[in-house]
């Protein structure tokens, strides 16, 4: 059994970035940036009122009352062509173009306009209410980093910046094939020692939700012919995942079907609970990752090993994703194995993270998986640990709508 960083570091090691393609910015939310993005515009372009009112000159408002002469409007999308002169006022809107000359916007509230005059009853002061040309962001200065997954805000920042169209990472194609006698497609009619095979389906949705695309190739039998066939559909993909037929039984083909058709084996077994079964190889361009049927064990090491694996074909680096929490409930010392305890995470009255882990950590059982908020780390051969304690978590994401 090798240690879970080495797995990680092996793994990543396999990877490498994914060719660029240019997609418009209605696509682009989720897909990650392959390069530095510029702003093509100012924002905004020019200075503008960011009130209703008057644009004046401030040393004309400065004792008020006063009355000034009304010489023209200043609409959003207009444009007053003169210059404020002394003693003159232009009516501007709220996204108007501040007008030469003036200097200061005095709100409607504290106007009152009679024809072509207007007077105003509050003192105004320079560059009150305007927002000054490249407040937001300036043409030609960056605003994405290359690595950068657009999320809907970004969006809205790369439509603002002029940028219709983007250079991102072509998607990860991740061909995903269960396997096992047992196994059913989730609403087919189940056999007498049927299980429903869920692994598929919640795997396609984790590289869906890391921005991948999944091929699913359904299920295969426990028989090595019926396995190498249904292994072709991997051909092209980015990633061949596996699971069930990872252990040590007498329908485990998985790895020994694999190995027939060419795959290099790089290693197989992880000194971590859930996952100890997993296999990583290379069949021909196609990294291998062979994952436990257990299904917390199979999104568990989707999250620790697959997420990794896209950081590298996205151009990002990979990890980062731990922190530390209160430990909420006393631990027992752990074995050799790397424990991920699924947890509920909450917050203390001083608003520290607390990890409270759940009562039953069976690799088998996705409705503690699914109450989970993330997961507690225990290294190998930790020590008991009492409730109070620091120690390193894995926050599940949250980020699903991308805000
Ligand atoms: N003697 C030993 N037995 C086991 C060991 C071991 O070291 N020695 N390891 C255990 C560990 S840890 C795990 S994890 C499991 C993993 O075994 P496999 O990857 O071979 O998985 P299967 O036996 O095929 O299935 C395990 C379990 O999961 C269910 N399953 C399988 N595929 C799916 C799917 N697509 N959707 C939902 N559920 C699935 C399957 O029915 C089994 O109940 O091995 C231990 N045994
Ligand atoms: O390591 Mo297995 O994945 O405990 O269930």
């Amino acid at each position: 059994m090798i240690p879970v960083e080495q797995a990680q570091k092996q793994i990543c090691a396999a990877f490498r970035p994914l060719p660029a393609e240019q997609v418009g910015l209605a696509e682009a939310l989720g897909r990650v940036l392959a390069e530095e993005v510029t702003a093509r515009v100012s924002h905004p372009p020019f200075a503008v009122s960011a009130m209703d009112g008057y644009a004046v000159r401030a040393a004309d408002v400065a004792t008020v009352p006063v009355r000034l002469k009304l010489v023209g409007t200043a609409p959003a999308g207009g444009h007053y062509e003169g210059r404020v002169g002394p003693g003159e006022a232009v009516r501007i809107l709220t996204g108007g173009p501040l007008p030469e000359g003036a200097d200061s916007i005095v709100i409607q509230e504290n106007a009152r306009r009679d024809g072509d005059s207007v007077e105003l009853t509050a003192a105004a002061e320079p560059g009150r209410h305007i927002r000054p040309q490249g407040q937001d962001f300036e043409a030609g200065k960056p605003i994405f980093r290359a690595g950068t997954r657009m999320t809907v805000r970004d969006i809205g920042l790369a439509a603002a910046a002029n940028r219709p169209w983007l250079k991102v990472r072509r998607r990860p194609r991740v061909a995903i094939l269960s396997t096992g006698d047992e196994l059913s497609m989730p609403g087919e009619p189940l056999g007498p020692a049927g299980i429903v095979g869920s692994n598929g389906l919640a795997l396609s949705a984790f590289v869906r939700a890391c921005g991948g695309e999944p091929v699913d190739l359904g299920i295969a039998r426990d028989d090595s012919g019926v396995l190498a066939e249904m292994l072709a559909g991997a051909a092209g993909a980015d990633l061949l995942l596996t699971t069930g037929g990872a252990s040590v039984g007498d329908h485990d083909l998985v790895q020994e079907t694999l190995q027939a058709q060419g795959m290099k084996l790089a290693f197989w077994k992880i000194a971590m609970r859930p996952g100890k079964p997993v296999m990583f190889g290379q069949l021909g361009s196609t990294p291998v990752l062979g994952l436990p049927g257990n299904p917390v064990s199979a999104l568990v090491c989707s999250l620790l090993f697959v997420k990794p694996a896209f950081a590298v074909m996205e151009g990002r680096a990979p990890g980062g994703e731990t922190e530390t929490a209160i430990l909420g409930s006393d631990l027992k010392a752990n074995d050799q194995r790397q424990d991920y305890l699924r947890a509920r995470l909450g917050r203390d009255a001083e608003g520290k993270l607390v990890a409270h882990p759940l009562a039953r950590q069976d690799s088998a059982m996705m409705a503690f998986l699914a109450q989970a908020d993330g997961l507690v780390i225990r290294p190998p051969h930790a020590p008991a640990a009492k409730a109070g304690e620091i120690v390193p978590v894995i926050r599940f994401p949250s980020d699903l709508l991308g805000i």
